[in-house]
């Protein structure tokens, strides 16, 4: 493959202002370079390739005709976002991307001012540029604004929420539409469906000339009388859907027609109001690997940039605990014909794969639609199904209400596999799953565990499935320490902790993943180690013995420390009228940053050397004031 010559056009954009200096014949070259850079990049840096690939001439178009950063462009997850980066001068620094003090993934308002808008989470770039678009007319500023949003981004209940407000408004927000046809994996649903009936109808045809279509805000006489008689003959007609809501549709265009682009956007940058173009494009586009697996390609680690071939390094060699979730979801299906899989729009990610192609019948993809996904489960539950969601932690915050008020609130057998619980590494804060065991310790009904090792895992996930009610086993992103998995499905005893190992003085009280950094410190330390398991019900009888025998108590946790497992310990504590010096180890109270999850670990104390430090600190500064223990 060849490099990116340092005489590039690419190395010559400083900025959008440099881009608008170009003619059309330099910007299609550039859009030459960029791929190859950020294809060259990525793969020695990981990251979220396919996206950024598709969107190349759409990214190249925006920052040509809006005058960026007055004008506001709110990227949509903000995956696609590479080579908006890349323009807006931190080329020199997309080696550094998604690791410790570089870029971050995503879009972030304080690392440049063209980034209008933090992002991760999909399905917010309507709602928060139609703020900008209101703020815009109340200020009397003509600033345009434009959220650019993906197909798979669509089908979330949000977006739908803020194109309804929208179409009602006359703020001038544009919606670009990329339609790939790809969530992660394939798009799924209605919405799906009906963009792809908009393509392959007659307007399709007449997309490659999308450049010379001249538009109108309002449709002429002949095409509302059009309209009115494909209505009658039952019809969709292209664009209908979000015409009905208010807005002005454009397109579809051909997305990686650099010439159609720019000229529909200059068109389009004129028109007063809500306006959605339609555009079509590649995930993947102009990188044969990436083009034939964009899934592989939609977030990948280091690769060879000739062949696409995976690099190790990002590929973890043991068993995750994603896997141990997949090969238990499939054997508990073949166990209980009543189960059934929910996802919403994270197959790959929650290791569905071989549960889909195994149960395709009790298996639903949902779409980006987490609040769905959890009432759907409820009402499969309340008919005797038994569903099991697999959700990430940080996806599980959308879907609150819903938890509680569907599922706790009516005591439902429903599973949450959570995964990427606790720190999660380059994605960084936006999809860290840091609160997951505040928010749910404290909904009644619930029963919420944490493995601290895959085989506890797959037993916990057992436990919770067979529990007559709402249940949570929540695990991290990665590899456990490695112990074998059995086979069989056999359950926990409820709310029993697990004594590890009988020392003096210090008892360390580990939720989860921590156990084994505190197993390490405990030997250092000649401290007991307890492995909690439950979260709730909390084995309080254990914790007030653990009090009697010890001088100190110090709880674990890959959670924030608010409102965590280790505040239940000392509720339990306040409950039972007993004293002792207790301190918490877990997440502080602030974001953390992008860096490897190890590297977060480490920054947050949860690495054993740092455990051990701040024990014997803790010991000696607490000396005088430990309690007498004969
Ligand atoms: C609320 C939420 N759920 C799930 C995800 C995970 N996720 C990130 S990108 C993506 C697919 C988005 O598809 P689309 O918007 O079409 O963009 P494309 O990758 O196709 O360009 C998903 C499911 C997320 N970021 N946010
Ligand atoms: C952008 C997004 O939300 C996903 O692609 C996410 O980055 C996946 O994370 P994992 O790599 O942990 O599956
Ligand atoms: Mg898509």
């Amino acid at each position: 493959m060849k490099t990116v010559d340092p005489n590039s056009l690419l190395n010559q954009i400083d900025s959008p202002a440099d881009l608008r200096l170009l003619d059309m014949a330099q910007l299609r070259a550039l859009a030459r370079e960029s791929r190859q850079f950020m294809i060259e990049s990525v793969s020695s840096t990981g990251g979220h390739l396919a996206a950024n690939l598709g969107t190349v001439e759409v990214t190249l178009a925006l920052h040509y005709v809006f005058n960026t950063p007055d004008d506001k462009l709110v990227w949509d997850v903000g995956h696609q976002s590479y080579l908006h980066k890349i323009i807006t001068g931190r080329r020199e620094q997309m080696s550094s991307i998604r690791q410790k003090g570089g870029l971050a993934g995503f879009p972030k308002r304080d690392e440049s001012p063209y980034d209008a808008f933090g992002v991760g989470h999909s399905s917010t770039s309507i709602s928060a540029a139609l703020g900008m678009a209101i703020a815009a007319t109340q200020e009397g500023n003509n600033r345009r604004v434009a959220a650019i949003i993906g197909d798979g981004a669509m089908t979330a209940g949000q977006a739908f929420e803020a194109l309804n407000h929208a179409g009602t408004l006359d703020a001038n927000l544009l919606v670009v539409l990329n339609d790939n046809d790809m969530s992660i994996s394939p798009n799924v649903g209605g919405l799906s469906n009906y963009l792809a009936r908009i393509l392959s109808g007659r307007t399709y045809a007449t997309m490659r000339e999308g450049s010379k279509k001249v538009l109108q805000k309002m449709p002429t006489v002949w095409e509302l009388a059009r309209r009115a008689e494909e209505h009658m003959k039952g019809m969709v007609i292209p664009g209908t859907l979000f015409e009905e809501l208010g807005f002005n549709y454009i397109g579809p265009i051909d997305g990686h027609d650099l010439d159609a682009v720019v000229t529909t956007l200059r068109n389009v940058r004129q028109l007063n109001g809500p306006q959605l173009l339609h555009v079509v494009t590649r995930k993947g586009k102009g990188y044969a690997p990436a083009e034939n697996n964009p899934c592989k390609f939609h977030g990948i680690g280091k690769f060879d940039p000739e062949t696409g071939e995976s690099q190790g390094g990002g590929t973890p060699t043991g068993k995750t605990y994603t896997r141990v979730f997949s090969d238990w979801i499939c054997d508990m299906a073949l166990a209980d014909d009543k189960l059934v899989g929910i996802t919403p729009a994270m197959r790959e990610g929650s290791g569905l794969v071989g549960f889909s192609e195994q149960f395709p019948d009790r298996y639903f993809d949902v779409g980006i639609a987490e609040q769905h996904s959890i009432t759907l489960a409820a009402g499969l539950a309340c008919e005797g199904i038994r569903p099991v969601v697999a959700i990430y932690s940080t996806f599980l915050q959308r879907a609150y209400d819903q938890l509680i008020h569907d599922v706790a609130l009516q005591n439902l057998p429903v599973l949450f596999a959570i995964d990427r619980g606790g720190l999660v590494g380059a994605d960084g804060p936006t999809h860290s799953g840091n609160f997951d065991l505040s928010f749910l310790r404290c909904i009644p009904n619930m029963l919420l565990m944490a493995p601290a090792d895959e085989n506890e895992c797959r037993k916990m996930l057992s436990t919770g499935f067979r529990h007559e009610g709402p249940a949570a086993v929540r695990y991290p992103r990665g590899t456990g320490p490695g112990v074998e998995v059995d086979s069989d499905l056999d359950t926990l005893e409820i709310g029993k902790a697990q004594v590890c190992r009988k020392g003096k003085d210090v008892a360390l009280l580990a939720f989860g993943s921590t156990l084994t950094a505190a197993l390490e410190a405990g030997e250092k330390l000649d401290a007991t180690v307890v492995n909690m398991r439950f979260i709730k019900p909390l084995d309080e009888a254990c914790v007030c013995e653990l009090t009697a025998n010890h001088r100190m108590l110090v709880t674990l946790e890959d959670n924030a420390i608010s409102g965590g497992a280790g505040s239940a310990v000392a509720e339990s504590l306040a409950a039972h009228d007993i004293t002792i010096p207790l301190t918490h180890l877990g997440i502080p109270d602030h974001f953390i940053e992008h860096a490897s999850r190890e590297e977060q670990l480490a920054e947050c104390g949860l690495d054993s050397d740092s455990i051990y430090h701040r024990i014997q600190r803790e010991l000696a500064a607490r000396i005088a004031t430990l309690r007498a223990v004969d």
